[in-house]
């Protein structure tokens, strides 16, 4: 049977609910074999590092593991911070009205910005229209097949007349969207006879994986979790750095190694330490990636064998992070990542500013995999979870739903 998360709200803080917990299953077959679409980064070599040591008070709790764990003395002047460690707590928690409203962060997209303009004119109803807004749909990410079987569903009630003007059009496409995207928005439930519950963040270089760590350990630290962060990306000195400022800032313990270490042992160090100190969830970062890299593909599977001794559930969550500006390449992407580790949810970043916008009804077509969050921006209180309608909303001109 399914419990609860136990909830210990601090003093200060306003409590939120606890999540029902329910498993996630992992992800099922592999999918087709890959396309030759080109990815844009490549990964950056390994950096030499100095391994930092572990404080005496943790290296006295666990003597066999190498990896520094490191929590925060209280009196500790933290250095300068990069973005991710921005201070105002998310608003969710405390002031909802203030945050920033999806359409406001999606108002700049290629998607807003082409369906506004074709809608403002008060286009006729007709087959033009109907080719304007499928070129709409596919300039902004959207994929041909979905764009396709939108439009078509549209034309065959156009022919029917069941659209009197141009805004019950606009109606039945935003009706047809959520109906494309309500199925992918399943929030990230934890089960709690994983303790910890463990969280493996992968994806390609710079789409977001480090910063969206940071923004997750706030949003379930503020929840009553005890989080523990596993330094995972040994490839980028900057990511173990920013990832332990971000830990010092928030008391919350970062297992780490040098630069250029093993992974898979810095997340082992991070499991068999969360277990012993019995905490809630442990979010492991790793090194961006691509599908051509085949040894650092190989190493997620190493990950998750290593992690299988200690706990043969664990990873219990594959969190890929695809940048939202990335386009049709998140579908690749998916494919590659799905079959090198199996990936049970996503986070699609960058939503916000340049994206396009529609990527997310492409890979709800393809794969229908749960979007466990978004980015809207990087502010922590940025990070949300996939809401349908208010992403549609957010995306279609003023009038329609809002
Ligand atoms: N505008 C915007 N920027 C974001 C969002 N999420 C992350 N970023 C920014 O994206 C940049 C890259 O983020 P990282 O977290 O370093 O990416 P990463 O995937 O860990 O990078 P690698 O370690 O190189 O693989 C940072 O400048 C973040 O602030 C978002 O939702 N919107």
């Amino acid at each position: 049977m399914f419990k609860f998360w136990k909830k210990k709200p601090k003093p200060e803080e306003t409590p939120v609910p606890a999540t029902l917990a329910t498993q996630t299953s992992l992800a099922e077959a592999l999918s087709a074999a890959a396309d030759n679409a080109q990815l844009s980064e490549i990964a950056t070599l390994p950096e030499a590092g100095a391994v930092a040591s572990a404080p005496a008070e943790f290296a006295a709790v666990e003597p066999a593991a190498p990896a520094a764990v490191e929590p925060v003395p209280a009196a500790v002047t933290p250095p300068p911070l990069p973005p991710l460690e921005e201070e105002t707590p998310p608003a969710a928690e405390t002031s909802a009205p203030a945050r920033r409203s999806w359409r406001e962060r999606l108002s700049g997209s290629a998607f807003a910005r082409s369906l506004g303009t074709l809608f403002s004119r008060k286009p006729k109803l007709d087959e033009d229209l109907l080719e304007e807004l499928e070129t709409a749909l596919i300039t902004a990410d959207v994929g041909i097949s979905a764009s396709t079987e939108l439009v078509e569903s549209l034309r065959k009630r156009l022919n029917r007349r069941e659209f009197a003007d141009a805004d019950q059009l606009l109606a039945a496409l935003r009706q047809a969207l959520i109906a494309l995207v309500q199925p992918i928005a399943q929030p990230l439930v934890m089960a709690t006879q994983h303790k910890p519950f463990v969280v493996l963040m992968v994806g390609v270089n710079g789409v977001g994986k480090t910063t969206t760590i940071g923004k997750l350990a706030r949003r379930y630290q503020q929840q009553g979790l005890d989080v523990m962060l596993a330094a995972g990306d040994t490839f980028r000195a900057a990511a173990v750095e920013q990832l332990k400022t971000w830990g010092e800032r928030n008391r919350v313990p970062v297992v780490s190694q040098g630069s250029g270490s093993d992974a898979a042992s810095v997340i082992f160090d991070a499991l068999q330490s969360a277990r012993s100190k019995n905490l809630d969830l442990l979010i492991a970062d790793t090194a961006g990636r691509l599908h051509t890299q085949t040894g650092l593909m190989d190493e997620l599977g190493k990950i998750r064998r290593v992690l299988g001794k200690i706990d043969a559930g664990a990873p219990h969550e594959v969190l890929l992070v695809i940048d939202g500006t990335t386009g049709q390449n998140a579908i690749n992407q998916v494919r590659q990542f799905r079959a090198a580790i199996g990936v049970t949810g996503l986070v699609v970043t960058k939503l916000d500013g340049t994206a396009k916008g529609g990527v997310i009804f492409a890979l709800a077509k393809e794969f229908g995999l749960p979007v466990r969050f978004v980015g809207l921006g990087e502010s922590l209180d940025d990070l949300r979870e996939f809401d349908a309608t208010a992403f549609v909303d957010g995306l279609l001109p003023g009038a329609i739903g809002a």
